[in-house]
């Protein structure tokens, strides 16, 4: 069966739980994510260790956001661990996101990360961003496709307004994501996968509700099938 179009975001306090939890729900997702808990706790060979021998994708979620010429570095320096996804902030601006491009390995795709699915439309008031979250989404996914990102990173209630923009070429990433019934936690901008999926996501990025779970396996087949059922 093809895996689904999830990535698991590894948010762990150590490297054998991540491992544990990428070697569990391998057969179900397309995806495992590794961020900044496990990036600057390990470095670079915590890749290896979520890869393990079934060699899934890795999701490289380091929101990179600083100046170009610093940020072309790290692109660079993160070049050789072959990630298939690296995320950078989209407010970083167009020369950032165009510098992490040109410096990414050529099979890494930049995901420029609109506006955090933890933010309201009250906090993007406060960051001086006023007005509906969509329209700020929408501004910054277009200067980032423009800058040479070939991923987005938005919430599924934006999702299918971003589509409408951009066309079939990007690619989707929505976190934010919540079967029926799961807790929010600090998720604000949130759908369950079945309608993020619908609404036209590539890959959902679903992390506690997984690990979480007494079973983190059994939690990423469930879902997986689930979709399956509902977006053929
Ligand atoms: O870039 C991301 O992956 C990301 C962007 C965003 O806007 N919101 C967001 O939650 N994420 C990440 O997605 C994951 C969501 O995890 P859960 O809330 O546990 O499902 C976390 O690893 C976040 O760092």
């Amino acid at each position: 069966m093809t895996p689904a179009p999830i990535a698991v975001a590894l948010d762990a306090p150590d490297l054998e739980t991540a491992a544990r939890w990428a070697a569990l729900v391998t057969p179900h997702v397309s995806t495992v994510k590794v961020g900044l808990e496990l990036y600057l706790r390990y470095g670079p060979d915590v890749i290896a260790s979520v890869r393990g021998a079934s060699g899934v994708q890795v999701f490289l979620d380091l929101k990179l956001h600083d100046i170009p010429n610093t940020v072309a570095g790290a692109s660079r320096a993160v070049s050789r661990l072959r990630p298939a996804i690296l995320t950078v902030h989209a407010a970083g601006g167009p020369a950032m996101i165009r510098a992490a491009v040109e410096s990414a390995a050529s099979n890494t795709q930049i995901a420029a990360v609109t506006i955090l699915t933890s933010l309201t439309e009250a906090d993007l008031s406060r960051i001086g961003l006023a007005g509906p979250a969509d329209d700020a989404v929408r501004r910054l996914a277009a200067l980032s496709v423009e800058a040479g990102a070939t991923a987005l990173v938005c919430s599924p209630n934006e999702v299918s307004a971003l589509r409408a923009e951009v066309g079939a070429g990007i690619t989707l990433i929505t976190p934010g994501v919540r079967p029926t019934g799961a807790a929010m936690q600090d998720q604000v901008r949130v759908a369950t996968p079945e309608q993020a999926l619908a609404d036209g996501a590539d890959l959902l990025v679903i992390g506690r509700p997984i690990t979480g779970a007494a079973d983190p396996g059994a939690a990423a087949a469930a879902i997986a099938a689930s979709l399956r059922r509902h977006v053929p």
